[in-house]
């Protein structure tokens, strides 16, 4: 089984639940990867830098002086730190982006209403899963950043959510995977307001459901739209929980959403 871990911004952003996520993670043992994301850390540093953050439908909108912010910040500073983090908990990380071994080609998102700007869309179709088995075959760790290329030398800022997936999909083809997301709650829940609420099942048919009743909203559609691509693609298993979660939702008994 490889694990294909995606840890959200808002984890990153707790440097307590941070450090106890990575000790976690580097404990787990076999083949892992894992994917960051970092919005509120970009948003953070581009108010620093008078480089106001816009969204649509949570994606950034993402203009020439917002990809060098977020290539700065997920592609160096978060990338990095979360590898040099993973290496003083014993596990043997690789820090990349989609760029790099040419793993993540994207297109920029068209303009249609809304100029998303230098946002990349994957087909997970596209992904090359080689030189990610290689790593995962020499032992490595593979950390990615949430950024892509258009092969003709642009950056794409891509959601950390979709790139897991399309990982996650590319790797079905030469494993078993199970897909988790780990972020500050312990999985969907059926009342945003209620930490307890936790939703043990989700299928296409209980999907409808809660979109009909209005109890999804923002950050979570993009990760169960994901959850969904990626079983509907091959992928075996997929998990939303808690990072505190993470070791047990490598084992038969998880803790949280299961996505079916
Ligand atoms: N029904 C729900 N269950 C869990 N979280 C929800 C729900 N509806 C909205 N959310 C929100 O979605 C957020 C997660 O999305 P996001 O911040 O994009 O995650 P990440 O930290 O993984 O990037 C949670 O912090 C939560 O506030
Ligand atoms: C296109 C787009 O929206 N990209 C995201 C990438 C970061 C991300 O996904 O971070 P979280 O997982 O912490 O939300 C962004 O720039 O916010």
């Amino acid at each position: 089984m490889v694990y294909v871990i995606k840890v959200g911004g808002n984890v990153i952003d707790n440097p307590e639940l941070l450090q106890a996520f990575l000790k976690d993670f580097a404990a787990i043992p076999g083949k892992k990867i894992l994917i960051h994301g970092g919005g509120k850390i970009a948003t953070r540093i581009g108010d620093k830098l008078g480089i106001v953050s816009n969204y649509v439908d949570g994606r950034r909108i993402t203009d020439a002086e917002t990809i060098d912010v977020v290539t700065m910040v997920y592609g160096g500073l978060v990338n990095k730190q979360l590898v040099a983090k993973l290496q003083a908990n014993g596990c043997n990380a690789i820090g990349i982006t989609g760029a790099d071994a040419n793993i993540i080609p994207a297109v920029k998102r068209p303009v249609k209403t809304i100029d998303y700007g230098f946002v990349g869309d994957v087909d997970a179709g596209k992904v090359n899963g080689g030189p990610l088995q290689a790593m995962l075959e020499a032992g490595l760790t593979p950390v990615f950043a949430p950024l892509t290329h258009d092969g003709q030398g642009q950056m794409l800022n891509t959601n950390a959510d979709t790139i897991a997936s399309a990982l996650a999909i590319a790797l079905s083809a030469h494993y078993p995977v199970r897909l988790i997301y780990c972020f500050e709650k312990k999985g969907v829940l059926k009342d945003a307001a209620d930490d307890n609420a936790v939703i043990n099942l989700i299928n296409r048919e209980i999907y409808q459901q809660l979109l009909e009743e209005k109890i999804l909203t923002a950050g979570i559609l993009p990760k169960l739209e994901n959850a969904f691509a990626a079983i509907e693609s091959g992928v075996k298993e997929v998990l939303i929980g808690h990072a505190e979660d993470v070791i047990r939702n490598t084992t038969p008994s998880v803790a949280g959403t299961l996505i079916r």
